[in-house]
């Protein structure tokens, strides 16, 4: 029997994304029927079809997989549901259910689109650094929440940042195993001039650091992040966040790739079962055009590879065969530079394809 994988294309570009990524895998196999792929729908796609964006047969599924490729949910129609039933139904639900608290999301600048970046090819040249989200705890889980009516008949909307010790401390130690594996430094990033939850946040990271020594630690107030990630970017190695602040951090990182469509990334927990999705949503504005760039759902392939599978050769040949096209000069809308091939979504991955299998 290959390895469970679940596929979940979503909605919007994540199908369109998805297909190329499914492509890309089958290619790597060969027949060989090391993948034993399921896919279902999540999302508007299927509320429409199941009235639940997320059925109890798709949880099951998950529960069952080894690992899951994620495309990406949302949209007008999917934004405009219920809050009470989009929270228990999405994909913060997924991600705690399958206890996912270490999201990696590596910013990597191919040399080949350092002229893509909308910053300066000296800023960005040879970037290499890795966002470690935290993504069980933070404002996205904290209790209470909701939106309630004061006396007045005035409505306040609550959302609770809180986290627990276990939550900082795993997530940190992921992240400095991290940085052991890299080149040995980790920035956390916080706001604890201001927020309690984020001051004990910095405590218990700074205590999990005494336990790695040769990593070179620092600490850094969110918005000074922001400003240095687009100032100084290559100063950073592992910038290990919370959950809202990483979240944010990583669509600016994406830019300095290129695109969001190059930024991949993989949600794991404390076995070998992870999700990998790319990092970007299902983009409403290019859905169904063939625009997408499906690079960073193709890399989210490889990063399962490497980390639920342990298929280090194989991740390495999806990531060779992608630097490939972009070398051929191969480029998505978002990516197009002068003098380059232009791409659709589906020319994209049929490029990666030929790149791996000549
Ligand atoms: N993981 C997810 O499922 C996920 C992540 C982010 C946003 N969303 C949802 O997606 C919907 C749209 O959100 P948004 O517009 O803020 O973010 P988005 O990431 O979907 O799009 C932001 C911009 O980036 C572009 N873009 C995104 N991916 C691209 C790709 N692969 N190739 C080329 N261009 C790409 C889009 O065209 C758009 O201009 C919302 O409903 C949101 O909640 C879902
Ligand atoms: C769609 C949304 C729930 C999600 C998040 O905020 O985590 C997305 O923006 C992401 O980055 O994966
Ligand atoms: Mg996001």
């Amino acid at each position: 029997m290959g390895k469970k994988v679940l596929v979940l294309p979503g909605d919007g570009i994540g199908k369109e994304v998805m297909a190329e990524a499914v492509k890309v895998l089958h290619a790597l196999d060969g027949g060989r029927s090391r993948f034993d792929i399921e896919e279902r729908q999540i999302g508007m796609t299927a509320y429409l079809q199941d009235g639940t964006p997320l059925s109890d047969a798709t949880l099951d599924a998950a529960d069952r997989a080894d690992a899951i490729l994620f495309g990406a949910t949302g949209g007008p129609a999917y934004d405009a549901l219920p809050a009470e039933l989009r929270n228990a139904t999405g994909l913060r639900l997924l991600r705690k259910r399958l206890a996912l608290f270490a999201n990696f999301r590596p910013a990597f600048m191919f040399p080949e689109l350092a002229d893509a970046s909308t910053l300066k090819r000296e800023v960005v040249e040879g970037l290499d650094l890795m966002i470690l989200r935290e993504l069980n705890g933070d404002l996205y889980y904290g209790e209470p929440r909701g939106i309630r009516e004061l006396p007045s008949g005035e409505r306040i909307g609550i959302n609770t940042m809180s986290y627990a010790e276990s939550e900082i401390e795993r997530v940190a130690h992921a992240g400095f195993q991290a940085a052991r594996a890299r080149r040995r430094k980790l920035c956390s990033v916080d706001k604890a001039n201001v927020l309690e939850a984020m001051l004990l946040w910095r405590e218990v990271v700074t205590r999990v650091s005494r336990g790695y020594p040769e990593v070179e630690t620092s600490h850094m107030f969110v918005d000074a992040a922001a400003m240095a990630l687009m100032r100084n970017p290559r100063q950073f190695d592992v910038v290990l966040t919370p959950n809202v602040f990483g979240d944010i951090l990583s669509d600016a990182a994406a830019m300095l790739t290129g695109s969001i469509g190059m930024l991949p990334s993989a949600s794991l927990g404390a076995g070998s079962k992870g999700m990998y999705e790319p990092v970007h949503g299902c983009a409403p504005d290019i859905a169904g055009r063939n625009l997408a760039n499906p690079l960073a759902m193709i890399l989210s392939a490889a990063m399962m590879l490497r980390h639920s599978f342990g298929l280090e050769p194989e991740a390495r040949r999806v990531e060779q065969a992608v630097r490939g096209v972009l070398a051929k000069g191969w480029r998505t809308a978002d990516i197009r530079q002068p003098g380059t091939r232009p791409a659709g979504t589906r020319e994209m991955g049929d490029a990666v394809v030929a790149e791996l299998t000549r």
